[in-house]
């Protein structure tokens, strides 16, 4: 049967992270995954998560100054980025998190990717010891201006040459759907390399049973491959979170 992570970075964002999770719980989600936590003590988050019983899945590496949107593949902030990437490891154990999304940032060029690829080889080797997957995960333009990863075909070339085996594709639907259409072929294509699964509508990036996208089909597919772990409902909610969650019903395979 699907089952959900409620992406907290969209979703109760009125509310502090904590009280989000105690949120989701309520509304039956099976899990949740954040953006960036860190200003939250971590113990606040894992009594939440210890009293709800839901795991946290996964959280970003931070983003840096003002107008980025990650560090990792920027050349001359190496120093930076595996502060940041540190700085997700250590939270992520504080609180149980098993998945991190290191975020490139607004970057191009031979010299971007070379620094990635050697920073992801730095995340994966710290995190490895510790259980933790690294992400990496293509952002569409019109969302993401500028971002370095954009596409599939670029992030398995990455995983491929970065060649460690906690490195991981995050296959947000949403991001597929914008930049390089047929979700549904791109997930059974690309599957032995997804770490993480997101979703929301296309193109208004709100609740997942509206837009372009048919989301029964989706997860129905995903349950006929066999992909058993939680999708994150990473979407803008049009209105109060908690009153636009028919969808957890109408769409979920079983
Ligand atoms: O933007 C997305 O889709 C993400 O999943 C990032 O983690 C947040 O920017
Ligand atoms: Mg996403």
């Amino acid at each position: 049967m699907t089952q959900f992570s409620a992406n907290l970075g969209f979703l109760w964002t009125e509310l502090p992270l904590p009280d989000a999770i105690r949120a989701a719980a309520a509304a039956g989600f099976e899990a949740v995954e954040c953006h960036w936590p860190y200003e939250t003590p971590a113990e606040d988050v894992r009594m939440a998560l210890h009293e709800t019983g839901l795991p946290m899945l996964a959280l970003n590496t931070v983003r840096g100054d003002a107008g980025q949107n990650g560090l990792s593949a920027l050349p001359d902030r190496q120093e930076q980025a595996q502060h940041a990437i540190d700085q997700a490891i250590g939270y992520a154990r504080r609180i149980g998190v098993s998945k991190i999304h290191v975020m490139a940032g607004i970057a191009q060029g031979a010299k971007a990717h070379d620094t990635f690829v050697a920073n992801l080889r730095y995340a994966c080797g710290a995190a490895v010891a510790h259980g933790i997957t690294i992400l990496i995960e293509p952002l569409n333009a019109h969302d993401a201006p500028g971002y370095f990863l954009n596409t599939l075909a670029q992030a398995a070339n990455i995983i491929a040459e970065v060649e460690r085996d906690n490195l991981k594709l995050m296959f947000d639907c949403y991001h597929v759907a914008r930049t390089e259409g047929d979700v549904a072929s791109h997930l059974q294509e690309y599957l032995p390399m997804i770490g993480h699964i997101q979703f929301a509508s296309v193109p208004e990036r709100a609740q997942p049973d509206g837009g372009d996208l048919d989301y029964a089909e989706i997860f129905a597919l995903l349950d006929r491959l066999g992909w058993d772990q939680p999708l994150g409902a990473e979407y803008r909610p049009s209105r109060e979170t908690g009153v636009g969650l028919g969808w957890m019903q109408t769409l979920r395979a079983d």
